[in-house]
């Protein structure tokens, strides 16, 4: 070792972490980085494991805000429950971002080790299919692919026997516009949130007089930049999927691009975005 070196050591910089907690430890990174394992021997496989590991983590977190928000929506916390669903946003700014990275995956790349795939697919990712539910986008139908794994179904399952973050923001927009005694919708508990006039017509309201009711023009702004981000991720994920498969069938079974582009017009919030063609 030379001395001229600069040693971090003799600014205090702690280097020994034999009976410490060091960052690898915290971070359990041992486990973490040893969960990459390409079955095949294409080199961009690893790329293909470490772009879908990487967003599973994010949506975990994503999970993770939304379960809070709503919590914090239920026991009137707005502005915590504002807070987390920015950070939800943009969470999902930083999975369209990453698109970037995968995109430059040719065609030629991927064939080289699509077969090893199997009939695994994002298709039966459950997180995703969380994240869906959660904000009320809830068709039974895709609890199936979890029918295997008993603990993952019992947690879908259960996600679809609570309102949703949706049914619970509809719920808080009737109480504060009629007070408590407010007649609330239903909670859509298993079914796809179906488009609802007499809401539409109480946020046409909200945003008539944004003034009297500014927290719940800032709530449903906070939910159209949500959706706005989540679209934008459907369309990179088609984009990228035609121009990496084009037509093919999906290795889950669908038709592919045809079904992802049925995706597309699935509305989460469907009364914020026909009101705006009534203001
Ligand atoms: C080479 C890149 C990719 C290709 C070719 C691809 C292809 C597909 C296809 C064809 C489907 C339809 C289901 C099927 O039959 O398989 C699908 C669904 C899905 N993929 Fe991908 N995908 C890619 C990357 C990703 C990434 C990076 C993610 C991030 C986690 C992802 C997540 C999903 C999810 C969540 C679904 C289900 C969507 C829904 O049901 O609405 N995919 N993908
Ligand atoms: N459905 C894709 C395969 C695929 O993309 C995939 C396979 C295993 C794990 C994650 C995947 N990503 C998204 O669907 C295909 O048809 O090529």
């Amino acid at each position: 070792m030379t001395d001229k070196a600069y040693d971090p050591e003799r600014d205090g910089a702690k280097m020994h972490f034999k009976d410490a907690m060091s960052y690898g430890d915290y971070l359990s990174l041992d486990g973490l980085l040893d969960k990459q394992h390409p079955i095949s021997t294409a080199h961009d496989e690893l790329l293909f494991i470490i772009q879908h590991q990487t967003s599973e983590l994010w949506m975990k977190l994503a999970i993770h805000e939304m379960n809070a928000a709503r919590n914090a929506l239920v026991s009137g916390d707005m502005s915590h429950m504002f807070k987390m669903l920015a950070r939800v946003a943009r969470i999902f700014e930083q999975l369209n971002s990453a698109w970037d990275v995968l995109r430059t995956m040719t065609p030629a790349d991927y064939t080289t080790f699509r077969e090893t795939l199997g009939p695994s697919s994002g298709f039966q990712s459950h997180q995703y299919r969380m994240i869906e539910y959660m904000l009320g986008n809830r068709n039974p139908n895709m609890l199936k692919p979890h029918a295997h794994v008993p603990e993952l179904h019992a947690v879908l399952a259960g996600e679809l026997a609570r309102p949703s973050l949706y049914d619970e923001v509809v719920r808080y927009l009737y109480v504060t516009i009629d007070g408590p005694g407010a007649g609330v919708p239903d909670p859509q508990l298993d079914t796809p949130h179906a488009p609802n006039p007499d809401i539409q017509a109480k946020w046409k309201r909200v945003y008539e007089n944004v003034d009297t009711y500014w927290k719940l023009y800032e709530l449903g702004e906070k939910l159209v930049d949500l959706e706005d981000y989540f679209r934008r991720w459907r369309f990179n994920h088609v984009t990228t999927v035609e121009r990496i498969i084009g037509f093919k069938r999906g290795t889950g079974g669908t038709s592919g691009v045809s079904y992802l582009r049925r995706m597309l017009d699935v509305e989460l919030f469907p009364e914020l975005w026909h009101l705006r063609g009534e203001l």
